[in-house]
């Protein structure tokens, strides 16, 4: 890539930062561990998302991505400490007060499909108590329009009428993770973070899950689709923000990421390689420990293209983080 090119693409990512739903600059966690021990679990991560764009972040187990989601809505534990900042309608996310993030951002301005669905249900209400009393608290509905208002939600989120009446417990995982679509799409929030909306559904449900989140997008709003399963993400994406070890290390294009040209960081191409429609080859070797970081690349002791200059920590220029990416950056 030429120094043009490269200069043209700074100047998108300044555009796009004035019109964003969502800006997030410098986004940083710690977690402080008993014994002095520091988790670096995100690191200066940056992006913004646009009215009706959905951004996938993607990247292995532990690399950071529910915790950059639980960043934006104030649901850390008390040992984390942020740094940075995630603007959401002239508000900072993370300045705000947990009164601003309880009355006016969780649910209203940010819709939340947690990744462990079964635990934020009440054990002792049912699937049609909760979408009821949500369709109480953040719409309008009048009280003799709430029961079918709860089931046009669940059924968008192609949860069975048949379970409505069910409890969480006797809610296999599918289910569970259907029932938190349904109450994360009542609210009809500007802005929707979906951690994992897909584990544990059969690939026809993936279909149609990740179809209605991407209406949802389509309707102006935007979502940030945190996810393991590419296909899903290759199918919704706007754009792919790849994450290793608390940073973002490469965002580009969905059509790109996916397409015959493909992404540019080593690890990203070993994301997509690693797919059994693909190479089939897993990238060797485990991600480092967020506790225990290398001065450089954290990439580097697994990628097939480090030298000596990766003993330095790349910054991200240009949509990549790398000192050898797969087209160099002028
Ligand atoms: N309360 C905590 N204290 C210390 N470390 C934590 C805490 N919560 C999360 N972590 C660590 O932060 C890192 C990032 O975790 P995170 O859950 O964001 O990963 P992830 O990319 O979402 O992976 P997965 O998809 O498996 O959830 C992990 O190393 C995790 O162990």
């Amino acid at each position: 890539m030429n120094a043009r090119v490269a200069r043209a693409l700074d100047a998108v990512t300044a555009e796009r930062a004035e019109n964003a739903l969502l800006s997030v600059r410098g986004l940083t966690v710690r977690f402080r561990l008993r014994g002095g021990r520091t988790v670096a679990a995100v690191t200066d991560a940056d992006f913004d998302l646009a009215p009706g764009e959905c951004l996938a972040l993607v990247g292995e187990s532990g690399c950071g991505k529910s915790v950059l989601a639980s960043a934006l809505l104030g649901l850390l534990p008390a040992n984390a400490e942020t740094a940075g900042t995630a603007l959401v309608d002239g508000t900072d996310l993370l300045a705000a007060g947990e009164k601003t993030l309880a009355r006016s951002v969780r649910g209203r301005r940010i819709g939340l499909v947690p990744q462990s669905p079964a635990a934020h249900l009440t054990p002792v209400r049912t699937v049609r108590a909760h979408l009821e009393e949500t369709v109480r608290a953040l719409t309008t509905t009048p009280r003799s329009r709430r029961r079918k208002a709860a089931e046009d939600a669940a059924d968008r989120a192609a949860f069975p009428a048949t379970h409505l009446d069910a409890y969480p417990h006797e809610l296999s995982g599918g289910l569970a993770q259907r029932a938190a679509t349904a109450l994360a799409l009542i609210g009809d929030a500007p802005l929707l973070l979906a951690d994992e909306p897909t584990t544990g559904l059969d690939r026809d449900l993936v279909e149609r899950t990740a179809d209605e989140l991407r209406r949802h997008a389509d309707d102006g709003r935007g979502l940030l689709l945190i996810t393991h399963d590419l296909t899903a993400a290759a199918r919704i994406a706007d754009r792919v923000a790849v994450m290793y070890a608390g940073r973002i290390v490469e965002t580009a294009p969905a059509h790109r990421f996916f397409g015959a040209t493909g992404p540019d960081h080593p690890y990203a191409r070993g994301l997509l390689d690693a797919l059994p429609d693909r190479a089939f080859t897993p990238i060797p070797g485990m991600p480092p420990e967020l506790s225990d970081l290398p001065e450089g690349c954290a990439f580097a002791p697994r990628c097939p293209r480090a030298t000596d200059l990766c003993a330095t920590a790349p910054a991200l220029h240009a949509g990549v983080a790398c000192h050898r990416p797969e087209r160099p950056r002028a």
